[in-house]
């Protein structure tokens, strides 16, 4: 078998710094560009890559994954950032390029994941079964104080697959009996609270609140070091060459979801 080829938008930064050397480590694969803030994203520059991997900043993800795909090659994306609208326009972009379907040989793939740590993909699948069965759910994330935006992508992403899980069983929103000083409630995703706490010393945590009468569920998870971020973003890079079409969330090439 002929080795992945990989490059890393974004390779100057705290992730890919370690993506670089999990990748030059890892057996099977070979890193051949490392892209940074300046860098044009095009075929020439991703250098024969086969994947490429984005751990930049929220407001060029979207418009590194459209020149990537442009340039032929599959991402692994873990920056922040996505919505259903940006997520909707790479699913039209790879169908623009693979007109008769994502399932085709050859066909490009995008693997977003908002984190792929398996703590965090099994703490998130955790909340998504146990969401249902409680009144009450609220999702506070703790990060390192140089991370750019709040909340988390896994706590929206958390929050997310939270409020459907809810909307199916037919929850409604958490009781809460606020009247005044919101601001202080948290951010309100799909009707879920969300929590964000900075502090020194932190890398990236996550805790799950759950609430009946009488009872109390947490769900935690802790990334004490970015090295437990590698293991997933190699899974993904050996995953999205046979993944055709856009996937969301590690869980689904971990069999979780
Ligand atoms: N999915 C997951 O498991 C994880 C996701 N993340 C996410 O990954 C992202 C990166 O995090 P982190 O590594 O901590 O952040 P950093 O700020 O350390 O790294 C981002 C890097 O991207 C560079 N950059 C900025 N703009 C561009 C551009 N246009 N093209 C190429 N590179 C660019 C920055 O350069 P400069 O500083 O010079 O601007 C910097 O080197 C964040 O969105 C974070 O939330 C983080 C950890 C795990
Ligand atoms: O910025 C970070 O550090 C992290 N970002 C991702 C997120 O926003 O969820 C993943 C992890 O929490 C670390």
């Amino acid at each position: 078998m002929t080795d992945i080829k990989v490059a890393v938008l974004g390779a100057a930064g705290r992730m890919g710094t370690q993506t670089c050397a999990a990748v030059e480590a890892a057996e099977g694969l070979e890193l051949v560009a490392r892209l940074d803030h300046g860098d044009p994203v095009s075929r020439d520059t991703l250098a024969g890559a086969d994947v490429a991997v984005d751990f930049t900043v929220p407001s060029v993800t979207e418009a590194n994954v459209h020149a990537v795909l442009d340039a032929g090659v599959h991402a692994v994306v873990g920056t922040t950032g996505w919505d259903d609208e940006s997520r909707a326009r790479v699913t039209a972009h790879l169908a623009e390029l693979s007109p008769r379907g994502t399932g085709g040989q050859g066909a490009l793939g995008v693997l977003i994941a908002p984190n792929f740590g398996l703590s965090a993909v099994l703490a998130m699948t955790f909340a998504a079964k146990a969401a249902r069965y409680f009144e009450s759910a609220e999702v506070v994330e703790l990060h390192h104080p140089n991370k750019v935006d709040a909340p988390s992508g896994t706590a929206r992403h958390t929050a997310a697959a939270i409020a459907t899980a809810r909307a199916e069983a037919g929850l409604g929103t958490s009781p809460d009996a606020t009247e005044v000083g919101w601001e202080a409630r948290g951010a309100d995703v799909d009707g879920v609270r969300v929590h964000a706490v900075r502090l020194r010393g932190l890398v990236a945590h996550e805790e799950i609140l759950f609430g009946n009468e009488g009872e109390q569920l947490v769900i935690r998870q802790d990334s004490f070091d970015r090295a437990s971020f590698m293991p997933g973003v190699l899974l993904a890079i050996r995953s999205v060459v046979s993944r055709p079409g856009l996937t969301v969330g590690l869980e689904h090439v971990l069999d979780l979801s």
